[in-house]
């Protein structure tokens, strides 16, 4: 083995202690450095295989500040640590660790975790390259199929989407002093659905005639390297008019990555993602669209070469999305049954797709009743693992005192009362899933043991005298801030490390109601089913009135109204539910207000209350076409005719 560390530790008696259970391990300790100089000084003279960093030290400069540096020169790192506050335990955990260590340490946990971070050091590294690799494969595969250019440049940003994830994607040629626009725009909708947003289309969402748009292209920057924005970069990048500012302002876009492409005609093909997220975009997506250069160029030439770019067609306007368009209300799309399709809960379905297929522990965060048990299970119905069980365990539930034999199992007579011998948890999920739910809610003497497991994957049941290999995927999920938990000394930092290998956050239903409409379709669905009731749907005010609520209780508390509402509605449509003084307009009692309003006046009153519902979003999931059940372009002509102007939409 001989594999080499550098210990940064400025308590003596500690890092000799350590020395010497890594000598004795058969590691080779190429020093003890107590301070960041000291440390920088010893990599210097020989680059570690792992560092094992103490989070404080002498001097000003912390161990979070040596990471960096670390990170930099990829040595793998593992910190030591006592339990520290929230702010130090966020600022560690940003710097991307391989590894904790929660100090006094046992022997065993520290070649473990040495071991472990060895392998996800090197893996990560390999799987990220391996995952560009793949993706170039699956490139290549898709650039020869004989379709059209938008079809084929829809396919390439499908199969880029879970690796540099968009809510919108533009391609198109660079050129400067360009009178036309032609880039070619793909507006993310569903799971795998997309919107064309070719230049008519933009013209019609955005109200703009051709030339207005051709002046906006022209200026543009053009970027001629990787370069990527977060959201305040992104804002500054948008104070002059230009073509991504009008994408950001459409279609609500927080951030935005560029990547050109140069021909060797000299020619400059770009793809330009945007997402909705404030900060979606970081060095590796450059690095792994590096990979992807080649084949994307040929591509590029190619068309060049059919198709000069003096002949861009320009397409007609077209309202149709791209692939599996949902065609009817009555049945919203879903991912693997999960109903949603805002941009928060299409980037959770990004991550489950990538993280499912691996054995890799997910920890699923979201307060209660966003769905944490639902996503457990289709992570488990996505990996290899189906056939087998999969056990959910109430960590909040469980008596204290039964915790540990339910978990593990028990020797017939091992304690008072244990007449039988118990197969635990773990045990019967072996070959599968365990979904440990309120992991939270473990206690602290537990959270030891369950970290023994996790590490060295293998039990013992109380009163056994061997221990069992066990071959289990460990999901997790609380509604707990588990650093605030780990700061306040209630949970353990190295079992925390260990779970949130790949953490999925849920959003809140509040930040997410574009999603209401399905959700309350697929209720309403759900309970006709059960009750043999024909309910159509739900009236505009009752649809208003969800809308305005702020869900505490999430999509359980949803699903508990519809159930209610379902029961109690007598005709086919939900005209009310039980949410009273929930977001209902307020009354008022100027003259004016009793005027009786034209037709158009009710419906310009209406549409106007809609697009601010929406933050002025017409096109796509949520949008007000969507939630008025009319084509956006058949919005978009009545805006025009009732005299709603743009500023109505930029509320926000
Ligand atoms: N996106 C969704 N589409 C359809 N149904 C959903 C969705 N999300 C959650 N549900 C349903 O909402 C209910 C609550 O979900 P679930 O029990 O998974 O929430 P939870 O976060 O685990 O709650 P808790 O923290 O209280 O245990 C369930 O009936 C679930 O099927």
């Amino acid at each position: 083995m001989n594999q080499s560390i550098l210990i940064v530790e400025d308590q003596f008696i500690e890092a000799n202690d350590l020395r010497l259970m890594l000598q004795k391990a058969g590691y080779r300790v190429t020093g003890i450095a107590r301070s960041v100089p000291n440390a920088l000084e010893l990599i210097g003279q020989e680059k570690p295989d792992v560092v094992l960093l103490d989070i404080f030290l002498k001097g000003p400069l912390t161990g979070i500040d040596l990471a960096k540096q670390l990170k930099e020169d990829a040595i793998p790192f593992i910190y030591l640590s006592a339990n520290s506050t929230e702010d130090v335990l966020t600022a560690a955990k940003a710097t991307q660790p391989d590894g904790f260590l929660v100090k006094p340490f046992r022997e065993k946990d520290v070649l473990v975790t040495l071991e472990v971070a060895k392998y996800r050091h090197e893996h990560s590294q390999e799987a990220s390259f391996r995952r560009g690799a793949q993706l170039l494969k699956q490139l290549t595969k898709l650039l020869a199929e004989p379709v059209d250019w938008e079809q084929k440049l829809l396919n390439i940003g499908k199969a880029i989407q879970p690796f540099i994830p968009f809510d919108y994607m533009a391609t198109g040629f660079a050129e400067a002093n360009t009178t036309a626009y032609t880039d070619q725009g793909y507006l993310r909708i569903g799971f795998d659905e997309y919107q064309l947003v070719g230049p008519n289309e933009l013209m019609v969402m955005t109200n703009l005639k051709r030339h207005e748009l051709a002046v906006l292209q022209a200026k543009t920057p053009i970027e001629t390297e990787a370069i990527w924005y977060d959201e305040h970069g992104f804002k500054r990048a948008c104070q002059l008019p230009s073509i991504r500012k009008l994408i950001a302002d459409t279609f609500l876009m927080r951030s935005h990555l560029v990547l050109p492409l140069v021909v060797p005609s000299g020619e400059q093909f770009n793809f330009s993602f945007y997402s909705r997220r404030p900060d979606a975009y970081q060095e590796e997506h450059s690095t792994l669209f590096s990979q992807l250069k080649p084949v994307l160029t040929t591509a590029i030439e190619n068309r060049l070469n059919a198709n000069p770019k003096t002949s861009t067609v320009i397409s007609t306007p077209s309202t149709e999305s791209i692939s599996q368009a949902s065609d009817s209300l009555s049945s919203p799309t879903t991912f693997e049954g999960i109903v949603g399709s805002s941009h928060l809960l299409l980037t959770v379905f990004d991550h489950l797709s990538l993280v499912a297929p691996s054995d890799t522990s997910v920890l699923i965060l979201g307060e209660s009743g966003t769905g944490k048990e639902r996503i457990a299970s289709t992570i488990h119905n996505l990996s290899p693992r189906k056939r087998k069980p999969l056990i959910r365990v109430n960590c909040a539930t469980l008596p204290v005192n039964l915790i540990e034999s339910e978990l593990f199992g028990h020797e017939k007579g091992s304690f008072t009362g244990a007449t039988e011998k118990r197969i635990g948890r773990f045990e019967q999920a072996d070959g599968g899933t365990i979904f440990l739910d309120e992991i939270g809610e473990m206690p602290v003497e537990l959270q030891v043991k369950l970290l023994r497991v996790l590490q060295e994957k293998e039990i013992e049941r109380i009163g056994g005298q061997s221990s069992i290999k066990i071959n289990v995927r460990i999901i997790a999920a609380t509604n707990r801030n588990l650093e605030k938990e780990v700061a306040e000394g209630r949970f353990r930092l190295d079992l925390y490390y260990r779970l949130n290998v790949f953490p999925v956050s849920l959003p809140p239903l509040r930040d997410r109601k574009e999603d209401i409409p399905a959700l309350v379709q697929h209720f309403i669905r759900q309970y006709n089913q059960k009750t043999g009731k024909k309910i159509t749907g739900l009236s505009a005010q009752a649809l208003s009135t969800l809308q305005s609520y702020h869900w505490p209780g999430n999509i359980r508390e949803l699903e508990h109204l519809i159930e209610r509402s379902v029961l109690l509605t007598k005709g086919t449509l939900i005209e009310e539910v039980g949410l009273l003084n929930m977001g209902q307009p307020t009354v008022s009692t100027t003259p004016e207000e009793h005027r009786i309003k034209t037709i158009d006046e009710n419906e310009r009153d209406h549409i106007i209350a809609v697009l601010k519902k929406c933050n002025g979003r017409i096109w796509g999931a949520g949008g007000a076409a969507e939630m008025l059940n009319v084509p956006p372009t058949t919005l978009n002509s009545k805006m025009k005719k009732l005299g709603i102007r743009k500023e109505y939409m930029d509320n926000h």
